[in-house]
């Protein structure tokens, strides 16, 4: 099939790739020209394990190709992808400006029919608006159709490939047969394609989000629990986890949920809420409890050394705001750097993908180290942040020779606390006891 895919960030990048894998004609349309360059001289501009092997494949395999020229790009594409950001607006509510400026744009350019594909998450009522703003320019047939992306970053192509379901919102009976063919390479079975009205599709994406949202903000506040009652959070999310109803997944506790998704999904999930008189209250209460986590850590630090941080230097290791990603979108690591520096501490970070978005972000107000270790001269604590592999086990006597005082904040917790007890290091983590 003929494929175009208007935005080539995160998720046009991944699915443009992925649908050509599997045979398609992918064109990707965007109107960053420095991208589009990068892209079609085959410099890949997001980090993405696995993503760059296929991407170079099938670029020159010539199946995947780009452009800033959205006329030419869509001309002979028989599926058109919107995957446009829909950033959050100055009230919380998702900022379509960017996926209806470009359906105003097709309306234009259309001349026979098309699905054009909402991938972008939006809020219920989008397609309809989406399907508004191509007629009043278009008089032809076209489909407008929900599917929105579940992928996550670090994991995405394989979560593209395989993914656990696939939604579909139309209904009509062409656009369905034409969407049933694209995906049927990537269904397993068991894993289903599920059909289903626009708004049910628009609606799943956010639940599913803010569901998973909501089981991070529970977990944090059963671990804020553990601490005050000498619980051990770990021991309790097992516990729970076994239970096939809960899950073991999304139950880690930490220092809150970041990413370019999570918060403002959650938020204008809140926003439509609000739109229908309807108020969202376990959504509010989960975003008032994840503000406060990702800074849980800091009364913990400030306690240690006697509410007096100026003058102290801190380690921080991790800055994306998860691992196998250089995303910082919303990362609880850079909410801490902020707190730290407001006190008149000093910080050096080191993490193994994303510091030159966080130099590009602050600049030179902390420091940045080339490996792991060398953040750790001189520094008065280290600070956890991300829980990259390389982080968990670390040389921990090496970690000694350079630390002023062997003392770890771990918002991730990565280490056992007995252990660390054992090799001498003053150590806190998340929801479990300090012994
Ligand atoms: N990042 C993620 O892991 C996931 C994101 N989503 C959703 O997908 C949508 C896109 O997210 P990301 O890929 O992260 O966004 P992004 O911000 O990484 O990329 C968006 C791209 O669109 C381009 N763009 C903006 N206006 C344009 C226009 N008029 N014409 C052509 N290109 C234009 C930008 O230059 C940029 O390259 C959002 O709605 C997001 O909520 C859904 C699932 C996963
Ligand atoms: O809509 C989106 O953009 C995507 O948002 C999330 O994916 P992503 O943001 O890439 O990352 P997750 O792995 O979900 O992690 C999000 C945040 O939750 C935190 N988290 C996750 C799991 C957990 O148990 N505890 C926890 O604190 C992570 O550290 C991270 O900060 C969803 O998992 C994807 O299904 C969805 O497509």
């Amino acid at each position: 099939m003929k494929i175009a895919v208007v935005g080539t960030g995160y998720v046009g990048l991944v699915s443009g790739t992925c649908f050509a894998e599997t045979g398609n004609h992918v064109t990707c349309i965007d109107i960053d020209e420095k991208k589009v360059k990068k892209l079609a001289s085959g410099t890949i501009t997001i980090y993405e394990p696995g993503l760059e092997k296929i991407f170079i494949r099938n670029l020159n395999e010539k199946r995947l190709d780009f452009t800033t020229n959205l006329a030419e790009g869509i001309k002979d594409a028989q599926i058109i992808f919107l995957a446009l950001p829909t950033p959050p607006g100055e009230d919380g509510s998702a900022d379509l400006k960017y996926v209806l400026g470009v359906a105003s744009e097709l309306g234009k350019l259309l001349t026979d029919y098309k699905v054009i594909v909402d991938k972008s998450t939006v809020p219920v009522g989008t397609a309809e608006k989406v399907r508004n703003a191509i007629a009043e320019h278009y008089k032809g047939e076209f489909d407008v159709v929900s599917n929105p992306e579940f992928l996550r970053e670090g994991v995405a192509v394989d979560d593209f490939m395989k993914p656990d379901r696939v939604v579909i919102g139309t209904t009509s009976e062409r656009a369905r047969k034409i969407m049933g063919e694209l995906y049927a390479p990537y269904v397993r079975q068991g894993n289903p394609v599920i059909y289903m009205d626009e708004k049910s599709a628009e609606l799943t994406k956010y639940a599913a989000n803010s569901f998973l949202a909501t089981k991070i903000s529970f977990m944090n506040e059963i671990a804020q629990l553990c601490e005050r009652l000498g619980a051990d959070v770990d021991m309790v999310r097992r516990g729970i986890g076994s239970d096939e109803r809960i899950g073991k997944r999304f139950l880690f506790p930490g220092i809150g949920y970041g990413g370019s998704c999570f918060p403002k999904d959650v938020q204008a999930l809140i926003k439509s809420a609000e739109q229908v008189q309807y108020d969202f209250k376990i959504l509010k209460a989960v975003e008032t409890v994840n503000e406060n986590q990702k800074l849980h850590l800091l009364p913990k630090i400030k306690h240690y050394f006697n509410n007096q941080l100026k003058g102290k230097h801190f380690a921080i290791w991790g800055l994306a705001f998860k691992p196998n990603t250089d995303d910082i979108r919303e990362a609880p690591a850079l909410y801490i750097i902020k707190a730290l520096l407001a006190e008149g501490a000093t910080v050096t970070a080191f993490d193994p993908e994303a510091m030159h978005n966080v130099k590009q972000q602050i600049g030179n107000v902390i420091e940045y180290a080339n490996d792991q270790y060398s953040t750790l001269n001189n520094a008065d604590a280290l600070i956890i942040a991300t829980e990259w592999n390389e982080f968990r086990t670390p040389d921990f006597d090496m970690m000694v020779q350079k630390m002023k005082h062997k003392v770890i904040f771990d918002g991730r917790n990565l280490f056992d606390v007995k252990a660390m007890q054992d090799k001498g290091f003053y150590y806190e983590s998340i929801g479990r006891p300090k012994m």
